[in-house]
């Protein structure tokens, strides 16, 4: 699988041991920063992330911040993401098997190293489930054509 990695300055430290993690899993990541834990603001690099998934098609993107939630609401506000806010290998694998989840976003000052290597498990290896699930992923994209109208 293909990831796109971020955090702001509260998720920094926890970056470093995702993408390690999801390295020595085999897969494909691209840490798009920041470089530094100096002080940034999450919605630059929740889109830089989200802009990155919807542009490369089957790819992931994990976001990484104080609690996750700032993350979750920045780039759920670019069409095409479903970023969820996880806090444990249940709500993370429920976010792909049945919402289709294409960002994971978590918090550093919430979860730790156990648990947040939990929830890459539970991502990395729950697929979609579709059926009764599809129509509802469905109806959440279609709110989109909403809001561009
Ligand atoms: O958006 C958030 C809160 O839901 C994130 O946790 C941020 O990382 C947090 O707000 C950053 O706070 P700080 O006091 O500027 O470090």
């Amino acid at each position: 699988m293909k990831f796109y990695v971020g955090s702001d300055h509260a998720g920094f430290a926890v970056k470093a041991l995702v993408c390690n993690y999801l390295s020595s899993k085999g897969h494909e990541v691209i840490d798009l920063g920041p470089d530094s834990a100096d002080r940034v603001d999450y919605p630059d690099y929740a889109k830089k992330v989200a802009d990155a998934v919807v542009g490369n098609e089957g790819s992931f993107g994990i976001l990484i911040c104080g609690t996750g939630i700032g993350m979750s609401i920045a780039a759920n506000k670019v069409d095409g993401i479903r970023a969820a806010h996880c806090n444990d290998y249940y709500t993370a694998q429920m976010a792909r098997a049945h919402n289709n989840a294409n960002i994971l976003c978590f918090g550093e000052r919430v979860s730790g190293p156990g648990v947040i290597e939990s929830m890459l498990d539970a991502f990395i290896n729950t697929e979609f489930e579709g059926g009764r699930h599809e129509n509802r992923v469905e109806k959440i994209m279609s709110l989109e054509e909403r809001q561009n109208a």
